[in-house]
């Protein structure tokens, strides 16, 4: 399938090292607010909606990974970037790992949260059932359950509300063809040939992709560290925004922020 033009925001200095952040399954570039200031301060960061979420377009599937990461590399070619530092959580997780594994050229750093090299596909294809017979809507109390601790959420309704509507505005079939790439993704053949200094971050109660997920993804990594963030579950960075953005920083300036 040819890439789509993903819809994306830029913040920082035009001229600094490009940062490319990657949304989970059901999310959008929004999902990256507490992140972006910080970074944006001495990078060019990026947020985009992956195909079917958000603003971008949701063309006829199947999906496949590759096909997300074609996106992410048009993307990259759209914005003059021949290289970039990229991260991603969960499905955006598993396309930055897709890209690096398979563009190293273009992968300066990365990092990877709550993501998997190898999910439980009949969950994902029973979401993507789900999805196609009754929308979107009424999966995304359950979905967004997953992404906060229970007193996390019960702290912050206006939060859980924003995240369930992110998930309701998801096209219910590109948020379908997206829970089937997740059903597919074997990415642990993958690990060894990632050779970009890599960062996995857990959530330590992430009931969506456990920590053992992040153990994997890390231990088939040459070099990779492992951060665990506790309380948090599977959107850690929105969790603990301020312990994820600087391990993200951390991570990212240890390139001399060259990417
Ligand atoms: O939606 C979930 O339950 C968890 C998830 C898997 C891939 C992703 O991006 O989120």
């Amino acid at each position: 399938m040819t890439a789509v033009e993903v819809s994306y925001t830029e913040d920082g200095p035009a001229d600094a090292p490009v940062v490319v952040l990657s949304n989970s399954l059901g999310a959008a570039r929004g999902m990256w607010d507490p992140q972006v200031p910080a970074l944006a301060e001495r990078y060019r960061v990026v947020t985009y909606d992956t195909r079917g979420h958000g603003e971008s377009p949701a063309p006829a599937g199947p999906y496949s990974l590759d096909d997300l990461v074609d996106d992410v590399v048009a993307l990259l070619d759209r914005l003059g970037a021949r290289r970039a530092h990229v991260a991603g959580l969960s499905l955006g997780g598993m396309t930055a790992l897709r890209l690096a594994a398979r563009e190293p050229d273009r992968v300066g750093r990365l990092a990877v949260l709550a993501s998997s090299a190898k999910p439980d596909p009949q969950v994902f294809l029973d979401r993507a059932a789900a999805a196609r017979s009754g929308g979107t809507a009424p999966l995304a109390p359950a979905v967004v359950q997953r992404w906060l601790t229970p007193e996390h959420a019960a702290a912050h309704p206006d939060l859980v509300a924003r995240l369930e509507a992110m998930v309701v505005a998801a096209d219910d079939e590109g948020y379908a063809l997206c829970c089937e790439v997740v059903a597919a993704v074997d990415l642990r053949a993958d690990l060894a040939r990632i050779t970009a200094p890599t960062l996995v971050v857990s959530g330590a109660e992430d009931p969506a992709l456990p920590p053992p997920h992040q153990q994997l993804i890390a231990d088939g990594i040459a070099g990779a560290s492992l951060v665990s963030v506790s309380p948090g579950a599977h959107l850690p960075n929105l969790e603990q925004p301020l312990e994820v953005t600087g391990a993200l920083l951390g991570h990212l300036d240890a390139a001399g922020s060259h990417a």
